[in-house]
């Protein structure tokens, strides 16, 4: 929970606020609130002036005062302007920072954090919540410190200025505090309310948008549409509440300001037919009541949007401070003649964090020789990719531990141990800008590769000749997760993302889609050069690359059930891998012939 003070206390703990330009906007702020309370008070002299001064010195006294006023005024609108400024630059600044730091505490989140939270629902933080914060420290805070000593300051003169007629005055105001203050609260609620129903939408229309070709293929604007409708009615339910209660506070502020006016007439007029007031100190006074009722409505509307920011900075704070499962950049580094790369499951078992009681694993064993090729596989569903998640540390396992050359790597830098490692997925995910800068993506540190380097890694990924082909050449944009190229394309370019990086350890999942015979062997020679000399753990599916690799693991019922080469595996004649393959769509009937003789 995020108080009042800790919100403000912590964005300048945290370095988000820039405090010093904060302050010099509320020493500005200060400077124009001076004079714009001492403005009615000055006025009101004038007035006075007008009514009572003799007719020869009345032009000299009337200009002096006029000119001096003119000086004070001027200084007043200089100061207003510079705080104006200060607070909304400060407020875009905090805005930024608080942006930045939320991306980066997002990043660093575990995998499985990201399988419980909504992609909608992180992108409303990071756009709306960060705007509705930075607001409510910036510029709201400015407006709300304003309301509040002019209001002091108005009830100051006016007690000044007529004692009697002030206490009058201010037995309204009290009434209007408590309606302010029960205004505020509910406020606060509706605005969770309403972001929590906004983050729903955000993520409904983020999801739809992005798989748009699946909404088409399956004809289902219009559905899609009546979902994200019955979403924003949520959205809209809440906002006609927020009217209505809005329109009741709004509406008796503003009657009572106009009862503030009327009685000050009234009780002033008394006053001054016994000459106990002059028409200047009741013009005066006039003011300041004025002034301060226009304070009142300021401070409740900075109250309701302090309540807002209340709302929104309690879940920023939520994401900031959420501790990662996994240290990103901590622990043991291999050195490279420490570094083999040889991998091993030992006793492994695991259940994903969101599904704790479906067992994937339970108590697996495998290990992958360092410079060997393991091929994986299993049926559909018996955990090949998870065994990749795994070795990644994208999840840890419940028990049991998965090694790099005899370190858990639990005990690994991940940082160091992602570097070493290269993944190539079944449907690789391109980032939608160039080619060159999707391949550049692979190296540590992507700005110092080399045009050259670019081209080398796509000749050997079997890359370049189609990329040279297009009309833009490696400049050419892929378009969002690389939709504007074809499956095989998109495959070399990850293969030729993976050679940059240069990894000891491969992790492979062939893509089981049918390519072309013509992209097929493309993508199967790249593969096979990027498979040279590393230890590459690979999901496979097919035959060939079965048939090449070192040893095969089958994987079932939660374990690795056979390993093996693979004419071991198939002389074993009741072995699940003979079945599996006699299951295969894919072994047509000369590969069979092929394959048993
Ligand atoms: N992030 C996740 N959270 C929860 N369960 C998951 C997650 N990813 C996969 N699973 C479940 O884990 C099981 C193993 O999935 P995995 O993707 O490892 O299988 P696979 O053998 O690679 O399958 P396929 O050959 O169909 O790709 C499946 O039952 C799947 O539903």
């Amino acid at each position: 929970m995020v108080h009042r003070r800790c919100l403000f206390r912590r964005c300048i703990k945290e370095g988000l606020c820039p405090s010093s330009r904060v302050s010099a906007g509320v020493g500005f702020l200060v400077i124009s609130s001076t004079v714009t309370m001492s403005a009615p008070f000055f006025l009101g002299r004038v007035i006075d002036t007008i009514y009572t001064s003799s007719t020869e010195d009345f032009t000299s006294s009337l200009t002096s005062l006029c000119i001096m006023l003119t000086g004070v005024f001027l200084c007043g609108g200089a100061a207003n302007a510079a705080r104006v400024y200060l607070m909304q630059i400060s407020g875009q600044q905090i805005v930024r920072n608080l942006r930045e730091s939320l991306f980066s505490s997002i990043l660093r989140q575990e995998v499985g954090f990201f399988d419980k939270t909504r992609t909608g629902e992180l992108i409303n933080r990071l756009s709306a919540d960060t705007a509705v914060v930075g607001r409510c420290l910036t510029d709201n805070l400015s407006d709300g410190l304003r309301s509040l000593a002019q209001a002091g300051a108005g009830v100051g003169m006016m007690l000044y200025v007529s004692p009697s007629l002030a206490a009058f005055v201010l037995m309204i105001v009290p009434p209007i505090a408590v309606l302010a203050v029960i205004f505020g609260r509910f406020l606060r609620s509706i605005s969770r309310r309403t972001q929590d129903a906004l983050a729903e939408a955000t993520q409904l229309a983020e999801e739809r948008i992005s798989n748009m070709r699946t909404v088409r293929a399956f004809g289902k604007e219009l559905m899609e549409v009546q979902k994200y409708a019955g979403k924003i009615d949520q959205v809209f339910d809440l906002a006609k509440k927020e009217a209505v209660i809005s329109a009741g506070f709004y509406g008796v502020t503003g009657l009572s300001g106009n009862f503030i006016i009327l009685s000050v007439l009234y009780k002033g007029g008394l006053l001054m037919a016994s000459e106990a007031m002059t028409v200047g100190q009741l013009s005066s006074f006039l003011m300041y009541a004025f002034w301060v009722g226009i304070s009142i409505a300021g401070f409740s509307s900075f109250y309701s949007e302090l309540m807002k920011g209340l709302g929104a900075g309690t879940r920023l704070w939520e994401l900031m401070d959420r501790k990662p499962e996994f240290p990103l950049n901590e622990g043991l580094v291999l050195t490279p003649e420490q570094f083999k790369g040889e991998l091993e499951f030992r006793n492994v078992s695991f259940a994903y964090p969101t599904r704790k009681d479906s067992s994937i694993f339970q108590n697996l064993s495998l290990s992958v020789p360092a410079g060997s090729i393991m091929a994986v596989v299993g049926p559909s569903g018996s955990g090949k990719s998870t065994l990749v998640s795994l070795l990644l540390r994208l999840y840890d396992p419940d028990s049991g531990m998965v090694t790099v050359d005899g370190h858990d790597i639990r005990d690994l830098n991940p940082y160091w141990l992602r570097s070493h490692i290269g993944t190539v997925s079944q449907e690789p995910v391109l980032f939608s800008c160039s080619i060159a800068e999707n391949i550049a993506y692979g190296a540590i540190d992507p700005s110092q590769v080399t045009t050259q380097d670019i081209y080398r890694a796509a000749q050997i990924a079997n890359a370049h000749d189609f990329i040279q082909d297009f009309p833009k050449g490696y400049d050419t944009v892929v378009g969002e997760k690389g939709v504007l190229l074809s499956g095989g394309q998109k495959q070399r370019v990850a293969i030729a993302r993976a050679l940059l990086k240069n990894p000891k350890i491969l992790l492979l999942d062939e893509a089981t889609s049918a390519l072309d015979a013509e992209n097929e062997f493309l993508v199967q020679e790249a593969l096979e050069r990027l498979m040279h000399a590393r230890s590459v753990l690979i999901i496979a599916h097919r035959l060939s690359t079965i048939q090449s690799a070192d040893a095969v693991a089958v994987l079932d019922r939660h374990r690795v059930v056979e390993t093996g080469s693979h004419a071991q595996l198939l002389a074993m004649d009741k072995g699940i891998f003979r079945k599996l393959m006699e299951k295969q769509a894919f072994l047509q009937t000369d590969q069979k012939q092929a394959l048993f003789k």
